[in-house]
C-alpha cells in the first residue's frame, strides 16, 4: 500500500476487533484511520463508522479503500481527533490507531464512549501512556502484547516470519 503508517496487520485488526465488541446499531469511531482497514472492517457491524485522520493523504486514502469495498456508514474527517471528537456526541466504541495527543484523546473518549475502547500502540512510550491515562480515568482493563508471525516459503520448506509486535490496550466503561 502507497500510505506511510499502516494498514493495521489482519491478526491484530482481528484481536482489536475482538476485544471492541462492536453491534449492530453502534456508533464506532476509528481515529487515525490511516488506510481505513479498521474502520471498513467495523463498517461490516456497526451503523455508522465515524474515520478521523490529521492527514489529507490518509483521508484520501481511506475515502478511496471504503468506496472499494462498498461501505457506504463511514463518515471522514480531517483534522485532530482533540478537536473533532467534541462533535461527535455519544459513541458506543473507539479505536485508536493515532498515538498523537493520547491523553487528551483518551480524556474525551472516555466521557463519550459507553462500550470498549481499543489502544494500538507500536511503541514503548506509547503503551505507558495509554494505560497511565486509562488508569488515571478508571477505565483501564487490560494490555495484550501481541507477537504473530507466518509462514514463509524457505528452499523448497516453511519458515516462519515474525511481524512487528504491538500492544493492545482496552478501557471500557467510562460513561454509562
Ligand atoms: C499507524 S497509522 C494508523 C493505521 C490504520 N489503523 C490502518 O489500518 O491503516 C496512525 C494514523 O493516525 C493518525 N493520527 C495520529 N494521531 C492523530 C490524532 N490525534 N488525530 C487524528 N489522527 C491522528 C496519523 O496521521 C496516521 O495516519
Amino acid at each position: 500500500m502507497g500510505l506511510k503508517g499502516g494498514p493495521t496487520q489482519d491478526e491484530v485488526m482481528a484481536v482489536s476487533l475482538a476485544k471492541l465488541g462492536i453491534l449492530p446499531g453502534d456508533r464506532v469511531a476509528d481515529i487515525g484511520c490511516g488506510t481505513g482497514k479498521i474502520a471498513v472492517a467495523a463498517s461490516k457491524t456497526a451503523e455508522r463508522v465515524y474515520a478521523i485522520d490529521r492527514r489529507s493523504e490518509a483521508i484520501a486514502y481511506a475515502r478511496a479503500e471504503a468506496a472499494r469495498a462498498g461501505a457506504e456508514n463511514i463518515e471522514f474527517f480531517e483534522g485532530d481527533a482533540v478537536e473533532i471528537l467534541p462533535d461527535l456526541g455519544a459513541l458506543d466504541a473507539a479505536f485508536v490507531g493515532g498515538s498523537r495527543r493520547l491523553p487528551e484523546v483518551l480524556d474525551l473518549l472516555a466521557d463519550r464512549v459507553r462500550g470498549k475502547i481499543v489502544v494500538n500502540a507500536v511503541m514503548v512510550g506509547t503503551l505507558h501512556e495509554a494505560i497511565a491515562s486509562m488508569q488515571r480515568l478508571g477505565i483501564f482493563e487490560e494490555a495484550v502484547h501481541l507477537q504473530v508471525s507466518r509462514s514463509a516459503g524457505i528452499a523448497g520448506g516453511v519458515m516462519f516470519k515474525p511481524i512487528n509486535p504491538v500492544y493492545i490496550v482496552v478501557g471500557g466503561a467510562g460513561c454509562s
